[in-house]
């Protein structure tokens, strides 16, 4: 049977349903997925002063053809955005900055500094969105930065929020689709505190300071990403969900939260509908934590697939903007992308193929027996011929074929660097 025949079958079981396949399909196209660029190249950006990786975060590997050079992974992005169907957008992180071998302080980055990669996305079609780093620097090496005690410090790292937030508005300007800036910053401390409340405050005021200028919501929007534990802030994370929950509501920013960011039984999916009931959008790091926020390859595993249920059953793919952000150094860079993309499309094709208003219906009649009988019914219908259709329509590869154009690529480019 061809793809097409396939699909064709696969159809009508849906629709016995009420399920709509072409227009979850139509849906489908119009989610883009933010894909993050330093998959490519294990964190490491293009500082003319590179410091090594620090904040708490680790890239665990060596698999060989790592990108060395923007060119490098510009050309990555785009071997992996061709196996994946659908427009997307690429989120950047400010020590991928171009300088031409230039020191250039973080304090002091400039649009110019991001000139190609705007062409780039212009060329491709792509969104941007965009990243202070606030790691992999002297001024964070003791692990502060937005609380730092030392005001200087914390000047510093202020000015570098804001320069990334202009920088994120030039991006919507330029591009005509809004960019979102993501402050994520690595505070803590290793051992238990003795005063929890003292970093919080100068970080809420750091943020205050960092928001107190002003960008246009047509180009720029703002995100505050927390975190749970790092390595060295075992014990105590200024950034706490409770604080970013409570300041991004308080001052009209998006919450982000990475799946790898909450303590192991906590789900994500879990709190998204009542987020969205006391704020318009949120945003989403999508990663997979294993034993801890290690940031593997997402898989289409079970909480991927109710993360994708609860954007869409609550049609939310507006207000939820999800973004990517596992890096695995141990396996082929740009299939790392690859999966991790197209697993996280697959979880919203999967949620926009069941029948959710009938679904719903069953839970509110307290019909629990035709719930759990359908819900466990439909995992096994044939989304995957969808997915094949889907693919083959979008002009990427089906199924395991991929595969090959990445085995080519690491041939002829990858293992040639
Ligand atoms: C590189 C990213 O900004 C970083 O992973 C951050 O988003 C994070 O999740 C830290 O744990
Ligand atoms: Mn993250």
């Amino acid at each position: 049977m061809s793809v097409k025949e396939s699909f064709e079958a696969a159809k009508k079981q849906y629709e016995q349903w009420g399920v709509d396949v072409e227009a979850a399909l139509q849906k489908l196209q119009q989610i883009p997925i933010s894909i993050h660029c330093w998959q490519g190249d294990d964190i490491g950006g293009f500082e003319a002063n590179p410091s090594e990786l620090s904040g708490g975060i680790d890239v665990t590997g060596n698999y060989p053809g790592k990108a060395t050079t923007p060119e490098q992974l510009r050309s990555d992005l785009e071997m992996a955005l061709s196996l994946i169907p659908g427009k997307h957008r690429v989120n950047l992180h400010a020590i991928y900055a171009e300088t031409n071998g230039e020191v250039v302080e973080r304090d002091e980055i400039e649009p110019k500094h991001f000139e190609n990669w705007v062409a780039w996305a212009k060329q491709h079609g792509l969104g941007l969105d965009f990243n202070p780093t606030l790691f992999s620097h002297a001024k964070a090496e003791d692990g502060l930065t937005l609380s730092h005690p030392d005001e200087s410090i914390r000047e510093f790292w202020i000015k570098h929020c804001i320069k990334s937030r202009k920088i994120a508005e030039y991006f919507g300007k330029e591009l005509g689709t809004p960019a979102l800036t993501n402050i994520w910053i690595p505070d803590g401390y290793k051992d238990i505190p003795s005063d929890r409340l003292t970093p919080r405050i100068r970080l809420k005021e750091s943020l205050d300071k960092i928001y107190a200028v002003e960008t246009d919501e047509h180009y720029n929007l703002d995100a505050v990403e927390s975190k749970v534990f790092g390595i060295g802030s075992e014990s105590y994370v200024v950034g706490s969900h409770e604080f970013y929950l409570g300041y991004s509501l308080k001052n009209n920013k998006l919450c982000l939260m990475d799946t790898g960011h909450y303590h192991p039984t906590e789900t994500v999916s879990n709190k998204i509908s009542s987020m969205l009931l006391f704020s318009d959008k949120l945003a989403l790091h999508v990663s997979r934590p294993v034993r801890w926020d290690s940031d593997h390859v997402v898989i289409l595993d079970d909480e991927l697939k109710e993360i994708g249920l609860e954007i869409v059953r609550n049609d939310a793919t507006d207000k939820v903007l999800i973004g990517l952000d596992f890096f695995d150094a141990s396996i082929n860079r740009v299939a790392a992308w690859t999966i991790g993309t197209r697993n996280m499309i697959k979880a919203l094709l999967h949620a926009l193929l069941l029948p959710n208003a009938k679904l719903k219906q069953l839970q509110e009649e307290g019909n629990f027996t035709e719930r759990l009988a359908l819900m466990e019914e439909f995992k096994t219908y044939p989304f995957g011929a969808v997915w094949d259709f889907y693919c083959e329509q979008m002009g990427v590869p089906v199924r395991e074929t991929w595969l090959e154009n990445v085995k080519t690529y690491e041939q002829e480019v990858l293992l040639k660097r």
